[in-house]
């Protein structure tokens, strides 16, 4: 399913937050954003995925426009992976995975077989099966990014927004999870502060500053030293390329 966002813009007050911004996913593709503190992606991204409404500009995903298709039918095909998101207290890690499946089931209809299966499946891809029973309350922070992933992937969605889902996890999570990102059969758009894995995972990469689109394309084309510079301002050595695997950002203190 393709996400194409066309000059969107939001704000609260008089303060633009996101600034005519145009970007699009081609089906299958994993897309990163990347950009300083308060350029704009957890703000995007919630307007990507329906949870705020543009002031100005139109989301289309797989050809229709997210304003006309109602909550609920949104939900069946696209999940959000939101920064630090908090559950209830008191349920199990299996009760946090299955509310993922709620947009699939009407008021009447018992647990399926589906819903056990996709339930099943998304607690083992993201290694989480072994705490199925545990109170979510008393997991690690990373293990609670892994279960809120997981309770995603139980939605069965064709495509997923993420927001710093590597937040809090151990470099091997890290990887884990963008790993099965890109590798899943569907459309992501992803929020990322590591720029290295950004351009290991990501096919392309759109560079946020101030709420507008300051770069975006492949990883080798986007993440040079030059821009690197100018919107991070760090200093850094680019070697290799994202195509051949070998592309890493050397940051200079
Ligand atoms: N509801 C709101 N009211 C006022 N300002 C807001 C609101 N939501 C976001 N902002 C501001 O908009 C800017 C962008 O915020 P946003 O969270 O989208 O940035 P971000 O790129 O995700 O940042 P970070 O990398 O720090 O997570 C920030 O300056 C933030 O303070």
């Amino acid at each position: 399913m393709s996400v194409v966002a066309e000059h969107l813009s939001w704000g609260v007050g008089r303060k633009t937050i996101v600034s005519d911004v145009s970007i699009s996913a081609a089906p299958g593709e994993t897309v990163g954003l990347v950009g300083p503190n308060g350029s704009g992606k957890s703000s995007l991204l919630r307007l990507l995925a329906g949870l705020k409404r543009p002031l100005d500009g139109s989301v289309t995903i797989c050809g229709r426009n997210i304003a006309q298709v109602s909550r609920r039918s949104l939900s069946r095909q696209v999940a959000f992976v939101q920064q630090s998101a908090v559950t209830e207290t008191s349920v199990s890690v299996l009760d946090v995975v299955r509310l993922g499946r709620t947009p699939h089931r009407s008021a009447l209809a018992g647990w399926s077989a589906e819903d056990e299966t996709a339930v099943a499946g998304a607690l083992r891809r993201v290694n989480v099966l072994g705490y199925a029973a545990q109170s979510w309350q008393t997991l690690s922070g990373g293990e609670r990014q892994r279960v809120h992933i997981a309770r995603a992937l139980a939605q069965t969605p064709q495509v997923m927004f993420l927001d710093e889902p590597t937040n809090h996890l151990d470099i091997h999570h890290q990887i884990e999870i963008l790993r099965m990102v890109r590798d899943l059969d569907l459309t992501s758009v992803v929020a990322l502060h590591d720029l290295n894995l950004a351009a290991m995972f990501c096919d392309k990469i759109v560079v946020l500053q101030s709420g507008s689109v300051f770069a975006s394309g492949t990883p080798e084309n986007v993440l040079t030293e030059t821009l690197l510079k100018s919107v991070f301002k760090v200093t850094a050595d680019v070697t290799g390329s994202a195509a051949g695997a070998d592309m890493h950002i050397r940051f200079r203190p």
